[in-house]
């Protein structure tokens, strides 16, 4: 693997998708609000080597992928492909380009005409591309085909003839038609037998090794990402927030984010698998309204507390899930307590009632003893909700509680094993004790 100028260099990209905006907005004529799937990627890939892309779905991965191809147009930033950048190439320089980098899909043939045979599938790039006569495209098939490990006389068949780790291969062949240095891999075996991932995986790397190609592999499965690549990118809703040669971040991940995924892998002991569970708690919130700050705070199991706050972490955690959901207004206040003893929504509560409208619906919602200050804070911000003051009990939390993982995006920085986390940049971790491992 070369340490010089990387192949491709990506900095600040972003792909927003301003469809499906619901209708709901467009009735009321508000705003679109894009869907932001890939929010200011930075990456560089070296030639020769295999950068893995890892993240939960729906983290922005694939349409990263595609808008470093400019398979997708990005909304914004930069893609430099060979020192080129890859937004200003038009004519021949694009259709170069086009064939010098490749993308493998899933499942090649979903997209594909099934009535096309499996040489004129393999070719098609040849033909767009006007490369050599009929005769040398036939033979350049054949040699395809073997290439990756089937007959060649399997030319005049069709796709539904070919089982999946075959038709994977076919894929391939036809990625490789052009004689790429780039392949964007998304997802290449998640639709195979695991048997037949390896096989796939194993000419991946043999053709790897035999044309100097280098890969964007794309993978949720980080078996198959600690097997086959050389450094590893974490991606979380529309950003990276760590990268790493691949030991030091599977030995190593920095991230609470790159921790949890690692441990959310299935264990082999039943133990294990019950912690497992626990792991990765929470929905990821929406791409159209991510969090300020860093976007996982909102999972985060090392969120930062205020300086000298006198709560655990488990506390804090506690109070901070109360807090977004306050802030969402996600709390049911139609019947609280036995028999919806309380409903501040007709009317409020009557004064005298209040402490025990609060009590009662602090036990709903926090499972973790508060030292007696806090506890206080608490029943002060929930006492609003007895009038549905949605706004001053967020505001009456936010001062208590606020983090800089909310106020402060962080940053990825230069070097080997860059992490975009306040733990790391700040200098501190305040957790240090109870996460011997950050
Ligand atoms: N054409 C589109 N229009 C609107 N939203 C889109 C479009 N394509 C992707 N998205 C949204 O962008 C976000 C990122 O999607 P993407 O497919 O890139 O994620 P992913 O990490 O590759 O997920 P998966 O592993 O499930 O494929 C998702 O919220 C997705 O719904």
């Amino acid at each position: 693997m070369s340490i010089d100028e990387p192949l491709v260099r990506v900095e600040d990209l972003e792909k927003y998708f301003w469809e499906n905006d619901s209708i709901v907005d467009r009735l009321f004529g508000d705003e679109a609000v894009p869907v932001r799937a890939v929010d200011g990627v930075s990456l560089d890939i070296y030639r020769g080597e295999t950068l893995g892309l890892v993240g939960e779905s729906g983290c922005g991965k694939s349409t990263a992928g595609e808008t470093i191809l400019r398979l997708q147009e990005p909304t914004d930033g930069r893609v430099e492909f060979d020192g080129e950048p890859v937004a200003e190439l038009s004519g021949s320089d694009l259709q170069a380009f086009r064939s010098e980098s490749q993308i493998v899909f899933q499942d090649p043939f979903s997209s594909l005409d099934p009535r096309m045979t499996v040489g004129s599938i393999i070719r098609q790039p040849l033909d767009i591309h006007g490369v050599g006569t009929t005769e040398q495209r036939r033979e350049r098939v054949r040699e395809l085909l073997e290439r990756v490990g089937l007959a060649a006389d399997q030319l005049d068949r069709y796709p539904h003839e070919f089982s999946g780790g075959q038709r994977q291969r076919i894929g391939i062949a036809r990625a490789l038609a052009l004689e790429p240095d780039f392949i964007v891999l998304d997802e290449p075996t998640s639709a195979l037998d695991v048997s037949v991932q390896a096989q796939v995986l194993n000419l991946l790397d043999d053709l790897q090794n035999e044309f100097d190609l280098t890969y964007l592999l794309i993978s949720h499965d980080l078996s198959v990402i600690r097997h086959v690549c050389d450094r590893v990118a974490v991606m979380y809703l529309g950003e990276i927030v760590e990268v790493g040669p691949v030991e030091a971040l599977f030995e190593d991940p920095k991230h609470p984010y790159t921790q949890a995924l690692l441990e959310s892998v299935p264990r082999a002991s039943t133990d294990e698998r019950e912690r497992d569970r626990e792991t990765l708690a929470g929905d990821v919130p929406s791409p159209r309204d991510p969090p300020s700050g860093c976007r996982f705070r909102t999972r985060c199991p090392n969120v930062i507390p205020p300086d000298e706050l006198d709560l655990d972490q488990q506390a804090y955690r506690a109070i901070m899930t109360l807090r977004e959901r306050v802030e969402r207004r996600d709390i049911s206040l139609e019947s609280v307590g036995d028999d919806g003893q309380f409903d501040p929504t007709s009317g409020g509560i009557p004064e005298e009632d209040i402490p025990e409208f609060v009590e009662t619906l602090r036990t709903r919602l926090l499972d973790t003893d508060l030292p007696p200050r806090h506890d206080r804070i608490v029943d002060e911000a929930l006492a609003e909700l007895a009038d549905e003051n949605w706004d001053e009990a967020a505001t009456r939390l936010r001062e208590a509680y606020e983090s800089v993982c909310e106020r402060k995006q962080p940053t990825l920085e230069n070097g080997d094993h860059p992490v975009a986390c306040h733990l790391y940049t700040d200098g501190s971790d305040p957790f240090a004790e109870t996460n011997p491992q950050l």
